[in-house]
């Protein structure tokens, strides 16, 4: 229920997450008023492959919109705007004319489209697709997973060509379906995520027409691009038409974005990082699109309304907090994942251990899919205590080489990192990152930076806030960290790492 700190009117956000949807209402301080989420299956067709159920996730989404006006006691009238975020990347088609998705969703963790990429590669060449889109050929990105569909699901192509389908990543999905669906739901993408599709110019803010044909994905299935913060249309049809019909769609990033966005890191220069499942730090350009020599992505941060589109640098990292889980799950060496900061305690230092969870190759700054994980330095005198201190490092230091990149590409050196996600919980690795950068780590009241930038992009374009300086009004600190260690052991450490991640490449042979 709403209490008395927190009179409406209000804003709802919905993030489409990997793991699981949730929608959040906040109010005018950008302080979360209710919450209600709710996880899906992860299908894991074959090793590599990763999927979801797009009709589970809509369902899901209704469910948690739902949800989470109830808890707040609120009604449509209360609701000022709904804005979207979402897991980027991950490739749905699905029929105009039924609704019905043609195959699930694949997964921006899926590795299929591997030997497509490399074949690109050969035969376009990387070159291109880094001008153009800012982007590496991987298979992390949309426009070779459409691709893939469209060679594998009899018949597709045809009845892509012919109009009958529509592309979209999970943004697209939502929208379409908020706004009505088969009944005249709005075919709509925004920048941000349409900027991971390896289709659109970074130049031009279209799909890229040359581009779209060199990796066989037609025009026809593609969404209209738009801003990050308008409205797109609004709640129609079905369940939620009944309970917040009328309620405009006013918002779209990508989870990354949103997180910057939501950090308020409004100006040239200010970066933030988000520790879940894998980690991304995302830093803001400005309106300088800076082509990235040191292996990270240009994209754009966001755009609202009719101003100009506000580029980022991305440094992606696909194993963080997913390696903590492995330590729980598959190796049973911890029961939870906040332990592993006190087994990780109970030793001074790694003990000469050094993890590289190059689990399924490396993202950034490598992108390199032949590498594979590694300890080095084992002698009979590690323990589980020094790895469970190797696996924090590892962050620690992948964050580290991303923050050296961004550095390298932009000129600007890190004053500070702003920090989110579930792994901000654990002060050890809080310090040892603020360590290992030699500058300081902040982390915000509002942890749910997502949802919250999300929110916020939204009430801008509805005028519930009026501009970003009454956005970073509501930014308040709640933990920093400075660092603590001395420069001679931080670079001794930082080369003994790198030796380590030297180790893990060429595992797996060159198949394409
Ligand atoms: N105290 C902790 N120390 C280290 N890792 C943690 C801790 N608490 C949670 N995690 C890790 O953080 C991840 C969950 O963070 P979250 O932001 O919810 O991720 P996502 O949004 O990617 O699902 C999990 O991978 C988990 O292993
Ligand atoms: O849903 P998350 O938080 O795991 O984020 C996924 C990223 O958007 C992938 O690029």
């Amino acid at each position: 229920m709403t209490d008395a700190h927190t009179a409406g009117p209000f804003i709802a956000a919905i993030d489409q997450g990997t793991t699981s949807s949730r929608c959040i209402v906040f109010d005018r301080d950008g302080r979360i008023v209710s919450v209600d989420q709710k996880e899906h299956e992860q299908i894991f067709p074959r090793p590599g492959w990763v999927e979801h159920d797009a009709n589970e996730i809509w369902a899901n989404v209704q469910e948690v919109v739902a949800g989470a006006v109830a808890k707040a006691g609120i009604t449509r009238d209360d609701i000022k705007a709904i804005g979207i975020t979402n897991q980027r990347e991950t490739t749905l088609v699905w029929d105009r004319h039924t609704g019905e998705p043609v195959h699930n969703a694949i997964v921006w963790q899926d590795t299929r489209t591997d030997a497509l990429c490399r074949e690109l590669a050969r035969n376009v060449g990387q070159d291109r697709f880094r001008r153009e889109t800012g982007l590496p050929l991987a298979s992390y990105f949309a426009g070779p997973k459409a691709r893939w569909l469209l060679d594998n699901v009899e018949g597709l192509r045809e009845r892509a060509e012919a109009g009958d389908l529509l592309f979209g990543t999970m943004d697209t999905w939502v929208i379409w379906n908020l706004t009505g669906g088969v009944d005249g739901g709005r075919h709509v993408t925004d920048v941000t995520n349409a900027s991971r599709t390896l289709l659109m110019n970074l130049h031009t803010m279209q799909w890229d027409e040359r581009i779209c044909e060199s990796i066989g994905v037609p025009a026809q299935m593609l969404p209209e691009i738009r801003s990050s913060a308008e409205v797109y249309g609004e709640i129609r049809g079905g369940r939620l038409g009944e309970l917040l019909g009328g309620v405009p769609v006013a918002s779209a990033l990508g989870d990354q974005q949103a997180a910057l966005f939501g950090q308020t890191c409004f100006s040239e220069g200010e970066t933030k990082s988000t520790y879940g499942t894998g980690t991304f730090m995302v830093m803001n350009t400005g309106d300088k699109l800076i082509n990235s020599y040191s292996g990270l992505l240009t994209t754009v941060g966001y755009q609202i309304g009719d101003a100009k589109p506000v580029y980022a640098l991305e440094g992606s990292i696909a194993v963080t907090g997913s390696l903590v889980q492995w330590m729980r799950d598959q190796m049973g060496l911890i029961s939870t994942a906040a332990e592993i900061e006190t087994l990780a305690l109970s030793v001074e230092d790694n003990g000469g251990a050094y993890f590289v969870p190059a689990f399924s190759g490396l993202f950034a700054p490598y992108w390199r899919s032949d590498a594979r994980g590694v300890i080095a330095g084992l002698t009979r005198y590690v323990t589980k205590a020094h790895l469970a201190r190797a696996v924090l490092e590892a962050t620690a230091w992948q964050t580290r080489e991303i923050a050296d990149a961004m550095t390298k590409d932009s000129g600007v050196e890190l004053t500070a990192l702003k920090v989110d996600g579930g792994m901000t919980s654990n002060n050890l690795l809080m310090q040892t990152l603020s360590d290992f950068l030699d500058a300081p780590v902040v982390r915000p009241m509002v942890a749910e930076t997502t949802c919250l930038g999300a929110a916020y992009a939204a009430g801008l374009a509805v005028g519930f806030w009026n501009s970003t300086d009454d956005l970073r009004a509501n930014w308040r600190r709640a933990a920093e960290w400075t660092p603590r260690m001395d420069a001679a052991t931080r670079d001794r450490e930082y080369k003994n790492w790198l030796k380590a991640v030297e180790r893990t490449m060429g595992w797996i042979a060159d198949e394409g």
